[in-house]
């Protein structure tokens, strides 16, 4: 018998539901897509044939619904690989606990979760319209640094190349995709790609407005190597979180990435909204 989850660990609300995210496991499905944007959600089931379910608290908001006959949950994360530790653990309690009994259940249940997010290219032969899945996820944040990731050299070389490069005081992590999703994803025009997560947008991805960034060539920086044929291809702020958040917890993970801007190039898409669009199709079609 497994020991009994305290109430300020494992936190459910007066009905029933997970704290943060207002789930009941009956309202989860088992093929997650998330977004960034709460916005983001009725974008994705607007394709849906029916919505079953649906609940918003704080920046996650959840649509439950049949795509093509498949029970799809789509669930919004706001930004950051903060939220997406809150995420994360709270869809795996909903599968992997027996919240009544507050015990985990002797039996794992693994989730799939594909990610649809905008993101920047840093090279330019990657444009704006791009789909891209990120193979690898390297996180600038110090996530984690609060839990055990257990990474493989290959992981543990790019993690240790980008702190080099970058002269970081802090460590990176690196971690994979899903293999089976990436497999599924990768088709039609989506490219793979490796992903920088960084802990913000302006500074941590080289953009300077009026505060100027501490590493002003970071693109370059990060752009001049590859290593074994890893080489870095756009920023965003949330995939190493998920892939490492994933590889903890016995979750299936993938990021697709909406290629937004070009930092190389210095431009923005003029529709932004159509590449999402194709992004949520693939994610839908594919998942
Ligand atoms: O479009 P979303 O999913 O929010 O993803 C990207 O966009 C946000 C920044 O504008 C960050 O969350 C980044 O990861
Ligand atoms: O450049 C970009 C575009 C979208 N999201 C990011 O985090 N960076």
């Amino acid at each position: 018998m497994t020991k009994k989850i305290p109430a300020s660990e494992l936190i459910l609300n007066p009905d029933g539901s997970i704290y943060h995210l207002h789930l009941k496991p009956e309202f989860l499905a088992s093929s997650v897509i998330t977004v960034g944007d709460p916005g983001r959600v009725a974008m994705v089931s607007q394709y849906f044939d029916e919505i079953k379910f649906q609940v918003a608290n704080r920046e996650f908001v959840t649509h439950t619904g049949i795509f093509k006959g498949k029970m799809i949950s789509v669930i919004s994360s706001g930004m950051g690989t903060d939220n997406i530790e809150i995420l994360m653990n709270e869809l795996d309690a909903l599968v992997n606990v027996d919240l009544k009994r507050r015990q985990v259940k002797p039996m794992h249940t693994s989730l799939k979760v594909v990610r649809v997010g905008t993101s920047g290219s840093i090279r330019k032969e990657i444009p704006t319209g791009v789909i891209l899945a990120s193979e690898y996820g390297i996180g600038l944040d110090s996530l984690m640094q609060f839990y055990n990731l257990e990474s493989n050299p290959k992981e543990l070389s790019i993690a240790k190349a980008v702190k080099e490069k970058l002269g970081l005081g802090l460590s990176p992590y690196c971690c994979r995709a899903s293999p089976h999703l990436l497999e599924k994803m990768i088709k039609g025009e989506v490219i793979k790609g490796n992903t920088v997560t960084c802990p913000g947008f302006f500074g941590p991805q080289g953009r300077g407005i009026r505060l100027q960034p501490a590493i002003p060539d970071i693109i370059e920086r990060l752009t001049e190597w590859d290593l074994d044929g890893v080489s870095l291809s756009n920023f965003e702020m949330e995939t190493a979180g998920y892939y490492a958040m994933g590889s903890l917890l016995g979750h299936e993970m993938m990021s697709l990435n909406a290629i937004v801007a070009n930092r190389v190039s210095q431009t923005f898409a003029e529709d932004p909204k159509a590449i999402v669009d194709k992004a949520i199709l693939h994610a839908l079609e594919n998942i």
